[in-house]
């Protein structure tokens, strides 16, 4: 990491630190490494993109980070505790947005607490309140089959929130959506991570996104993942326009930087 980065996340308190984290997938032919070596840490209320090619191991960095999966080397610590023992303190926002078809808006806003054993009535009140501040007061009866594709993604960043995790993690959360619906949920759900004092990782293949929505971007290399670049995105983050951004140079310059990070030949630093 560089002085400046340094300086500019030496600030706040470590919520989640990787430390040397290594995967390496034994199956019955040839073992796979995944990742050979990550390193990172994320401070409070900081949001970390993190980047690289296509099958350098992003998704399998994500599952150690949530706990899914236990690296074979290193570990991941959130709030000072391993991840696999840190329940809870983690949420998670996947790809697809995962709602249950046939539970209403308020019901999918609930399941993250009716999981965890929160009071039915507290549950309701808090979702209740979520989906008020967040834009879909009239549609908490409704299906999602009812919605549009930004609104289920609002839902699932609810449900997210409801249990008020330390650290929420982004898979990928726009890819499904078409362009415009994108760059506004990118706008939407920065907001609400502001607004809430929460920290978040964003694991994403797209270098737009992770400069639109973060504090520092982190791009890996091919597989087997090592960390190439670390970059500090100095741009204001209130009031970053997804869409205005693109015009922006500041912008244009961070995703150049970062793309030919991610076109350097393997072994170069
Ligand atoms: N359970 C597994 N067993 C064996 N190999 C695996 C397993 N999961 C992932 N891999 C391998 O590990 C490597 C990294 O996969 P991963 O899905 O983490 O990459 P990715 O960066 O998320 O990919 P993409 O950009 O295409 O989404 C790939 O070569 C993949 O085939």
């Amino acid at each position: 990491m560089n002085a400046l980065a340094q300086n500019i996340a030496g600030s706040e308190p470590i919520v989640l630190r990787a430390e040397n984290v290594g995967v390496t997938f034994e199956g019955t032919g040839r073992p796979v490494e995944a990742i050979r070596k990550v390193d990172f840490e994320l401070r409070r209320g900081e949001t970390l993109a993190i980047v690289g090619p296509s099958g350098c191991g992003k998704s399998t960095l994500f599952n150690a980070i949530a706990g899914l999966l236990r690296p074979t080397r290193g570990h991941v610590e959130v709030g000072g505790r391993r991840v696999d023992d840190a329940a809870g303190h983690v949420g998670y926002m996947l790809q697809k947005d995962l709602l249950l078809p046939w539970r209403s808006v308020l019901d999918n806003v609930m399941l993250g607490l009716e999981i965890r054993k929160t009071p039915k009535s507290r549950a309701r009140e808090i979702a209740l309140g979520l989906i008020k501040t967040y834009g879909l007061a009239g549609f908490e009866q409704a299906k999602p089959a009812a919605l549009s594709g930004g609104m289920r993604q609002r839902v699932a960043i609810m449900r997210t929130l409801a249990f008020d995790p330390e650290v929420i993690l982004l898979d990928e959360p726009f890819s499904a959506l078409d362009f415009q619906t994108r760059l506004l949920m990118q706008a939407d759900v920065s907001r609400i991570i502001a607004e809430r004092g929460k920290s978040a990782i964003l694991v994403t293949h797209d270098i737009g996104e992770a400069i639109a929505m973060a504090d520092r971007v982190l791009v890996l290399s091919a597989r087997p993942a090592t960390v190439r670049a670390l970059h500090v995105i100095e741009l204001p983050r209130e009031g970053r326009d997804p869409a205005a951004l693109r015009t922006d140079t500041a912008f244009q310059h961070y995703f150049a930087e970062i793309w030919a990070d991610l076109e350097k030949p393997a072994g170069v630093a």
